[in-house]
């Protein structure tokens, strides 16, 4: 049977440094780190996502603020308040949940917050960097950061040679998630909805991501034994066996059958999910630090 690989603890390991980084910072009379997030509108799913966030950067001692702006928004109103946000000194980090209202164009909102406080890691600038290999001064995207991290735990630090197999090309997952892996030396495949023989594929995979949104879709015997499974899907689906109109959520990868051939999976829920979130927590800091004049602090 596979290693669970716990995100929940891994997590509460970057908070943890986030938190006494944090303390430092205010030791050394610099302030604290301030995150804006911002969203549009009432999608249920979305306000939990962002109440998470809220209360784990109040837990890391950060400033918080949450801008809850109705439906209707326009996008000129939206460019408004990241310009007074871009411009406030005690914010370090923007995040401006996606999706967005269909009358809101959702990548002239990304390219308007400054780059120093994208800490989701989308601006052309920061996507620039990664695709480059400019780590050092980055933010990259929380999800892939966070699963990045995960693998880590798991293989060590040197992935150099091994094989990686990335299931979706989302800008926000997919893609930086096999830039990470190219850095780290990995052999790297991405696969989208026109990959011919998915499965023959993903079974050449030592260490294999799926990112695709489709409950279960990557079946045990797509699995190489021994390969690193990170499972970044969340799906909610219905599930009468707790009652009418109850759901669960699953991931992309069926995990009672990958488990069994596995050798180190993340589990949904607890896996990449709380890595996220925690990731977002480090790029807030590590903003924070920058905009004081310190060193970059590493996770
Ligand atoms: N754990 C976390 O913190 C996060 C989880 N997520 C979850 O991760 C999943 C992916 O998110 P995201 O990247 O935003 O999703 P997108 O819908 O933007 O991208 C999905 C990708 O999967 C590909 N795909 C779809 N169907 C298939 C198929 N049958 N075979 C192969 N590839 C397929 C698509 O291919 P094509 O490009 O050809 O259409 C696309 O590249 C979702 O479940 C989402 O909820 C997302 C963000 C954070
Ligand atoms: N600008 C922007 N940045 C994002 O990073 C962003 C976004 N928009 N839009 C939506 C997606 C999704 N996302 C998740 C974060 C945490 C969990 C998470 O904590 N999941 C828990 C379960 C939560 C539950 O029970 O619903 C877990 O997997 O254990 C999941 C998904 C961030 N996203």
């Amino acid at each position: 049977m596979a290693e669970v690989i716990d995100g929940k603890n891994v997590a509460a390991d970057v908070v943890a440094k986030v938190k006494a980084l944090t303390a430092d910072l205010a030791a050394k009379g610099k302030g604290q780190p301030g995150l804006a997030v911002v969203i549009v509108g009432e999608d249920p799913a979305s306000q939990v996502y962002v109440a998470s966030k809220s209360r784990t950067a109040k837990e890391c001692g950060f400033h918080s603020v949450q801008h809850t702006l109705p439906a209707q928004t326009t996008q000129a109103d939206l460019l408004k308040l990241i310009g007074t946000l871009n411009a406030d000194p005690a914010i370090h980090g923007i995040l401006v949940q996606l999706p967005l209202p269909a009358q809101i164009d959702a990548g002239t909102v990304i390219q308007a917050i400054a780059p120093e406080k994208d800490v989701d890691g989308f601006h052309f600038v920061n996507v620039g960097k990664l695709g480059t290999g400019e780590l050092d001064t980055a933010f990259v995207p929380c999800t892939p950061a966070g699963s990045m991290l995960l693998i880590e735990r798991v293989r060590g630090k040197d992935l150099s040679g091994l094989s990686a197999v990335v299931v979706g090309r989302s800008n926000i997952v997919g893609k930086p998630m096999a830039n990470l892996l190219l850095a780290a030396n990995c052999t790297v495949t991405i696969a989208h909805s026109r990959t011919k023989d998915l499965p023959a594929l993903a079974r050449t995979a030592d260490i294999l991501v799926a990112a695709v949104g489709r409950p279960e879709m990557v079946r045990g015997d797509w699995v190489k034994p021994g390969a690193t499974v990170i499972d970044v899907g969340i799906n909610r689906i219905p599930a009468p066996e707790k009652g009418e109109g109850k759901t669960r959520l699953v991931g992309d990868v069926a995990y009672a059958e990958a488990e069994k051939v596995a050798g180190a999976i993340t589990p949904v829920p607890g896996g990449v999910g709380p890595m996220t979130i925690a990731m977002l927590m480090a790029n807030t800091v590590v903003s924070a630090y920058l905009a004081a004049g310190l060193d970059r602090p590493s996770f």
